[in-house]
């Protein structure tokens, strides 16, 4: 099994590049399948996520063809045969689920995979299932597999009890092609749903207010092809940005939107960092150490949740006493038990953290329980006196493309051992 080795890292110095966010290119790569013609997708990231997805779509009879070198996928779903997404494949990544909304835009019918809990919490898929039935499905569950149906979608106005990523996503794929208007209130508004109504829209959908807590799609009758280039993803910049802010580094990262970044601009500058934000680049300036501040996290705008663990590390070194407040996931504090053993001061009160900054992390062995905690320890390994061993690494590689190359560049000492 591979490993991730790190020892103490100095100041981090030079240029990274943020490739394409997985968050965004699953629900892409899902939606192509709504497309009778081909689709080219651009700035993919060479993630083993990519991968699942792209044999899922196959398994359902579309052409996936990638181009590695140029960083491109092209999707031909003109010839998918089949409706269903087995256990094997939802059970390695839940965004499987998403192609859901697809398939019963598509084939009026789709059997998947029920996701069931990971790391992080339950994860649900009321919210999914409420929409579809609002938009006429039938849904039957049993056997660990949902399987939803309907002659033909009908457009209706869906409430979501909570802004739900996944669901604002899948629901807004179904909708695409349902007679009438969909109207998706208390819609989550992030940067990657705003990208997957871009994608939609080149198809020939027609989706406004993606971006707002209002999304309204009028149902059109077929979708075509496009080509897309996918957005920088916000959660690789900011955790390049913390390994610049944890070694007291001075870090250019590349194709970013800071806009996309506020919260975490924001919080890092309460913390002493110094920010320069450009067209598509941000520069991170750490000179004068870690102050302490309270986070919580909420949908967007507000600070994610994919950025809670990576900034507990920095915070676990700040001088003072930090909150962290989790209110997105119920149980996403699995790094806590890790970064404990590594000397940081953590204590849990449901879901709060209070994290008291100490003088500096020791190195020893840890493992990923999740991805996001898997990137926080590589931060806390740079930081670290001595050698930290990280085991587990495969969910790092979910979502970071050559995260240990693009930080060795940077000056740090971090290798893969297999
Ligand atoms: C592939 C992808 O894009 N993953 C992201 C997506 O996950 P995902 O789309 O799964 O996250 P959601 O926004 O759906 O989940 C947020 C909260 O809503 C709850 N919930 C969700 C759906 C539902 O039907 N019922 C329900 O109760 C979840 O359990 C969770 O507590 O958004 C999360 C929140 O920003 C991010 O952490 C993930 O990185
Ligand atoms: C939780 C995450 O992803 P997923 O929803 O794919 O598990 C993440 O990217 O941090």
């Amino acid at each position: 099994m591979a490993k991730i080795v790190i020892e103490k890292s100095p100041p981090l110095k030079g240029t990274v590049r943020v490739n394409g966010a997985k968050n965004s290119v699953l629900p892409i790569l899902a939606a192509a399948l709504l497309s009778q013609e081909k689709c080219v997708l651009e700035d993919i990231p060479t993630l083993k996520d990519v991968e699942v997805i792209g044999e899922l779509l196959s398994s359902i009879g579309a052409r996936v063809k990638s181009d590695v070198k140029l960083g491109c996928i092209e999707v031909d779903g003109s010839s998918i045969h089949h409706y269903e997404a087995p256990y094997e494949l939802v059970r390695k990544m839940r965004a499987s689920f998403l192609v859901m909304g697809p398939l019963l835009a598509r084939k009026g019918k789709a059997r998947i995979s029920l996701p069931g809990g990971c790391a992080i919490g339950t994860r649900p898929i009321d919210l999914h299932l409420k929409g579809f039935h609002a938009l006429g499905a039938e849904i039957n569950v049993g056997h660990g597999y949902v399987e939803a149906k309907a002659d033909r979608l009908i457009g209706n106005k869906i409430y979501l009890d909570f802004p739900s990523v996944g669901a604002t996503e899948n629901i807004m794929m179904a909708a695409t092609m349902a007679e009438g208007l969909t109207v998706i209130q208390n819609a989550a508004e992030e940067p990657e749903i705003v990208d997957l109504a871009n994608f939609l829209n080149g198809l020939g959908a027609k989706i406004k207010g993606a971006g707002t807590d209002t999304i309204k799609i009028e149902g059109v009758k077929e979708l075509g092809g496009t080509r897309h280039m996918i957005i920088p993803d916000r959660i690789e910049a900011g955790t390049y940005m913390i390994a610049a802010a944890i070694t007291g580094g001075d870090v250019l990262i590349e194709n970013v939107l800071s806009d996309h970044l506020k919260p975490t601009i924001a919080k890092l500058r309460e913390c002493g960092v110094e920010i320069e934000e450009n067209s598509d680049s941000i520069r991170v300036i750490a000179k004068n150490g870690i102050i302490s501040t309270d986070i919580k996290t909420l949908p967007y705008p507000g600070f994610p949740t994919d950025m809670q663990a990576q900034f507990m590390t920095l915070l676990s070194v700040a001088k003072g006493t930090s909150v962290v407040i989790e209110t997105v996931f119920e149980n996403r504090f699995m790094h806590v038990a890790e970064l404990k053993r590594m000397g940081a001061n953590i204590k849990i009160e449901g879901r709060s953290a209070v994290v008291q900054g100490v003088e500096s992390l020791q190195g020893t062995q840890v493992k990923a329980t999740d991805l996001r905690a898997g990137a926080a320890l590589i931060l806390a390994g740079m930081a670290a006196e001595g050698t930290t061993e990280i085991g587990d690494v495969y969910h790092i590689d979910r979502g970071y493309v050559n995260i240990e190359n693009k930080l060795s560049a940077l000056g740090a000492k971090i290798k893969r051992v297999e």
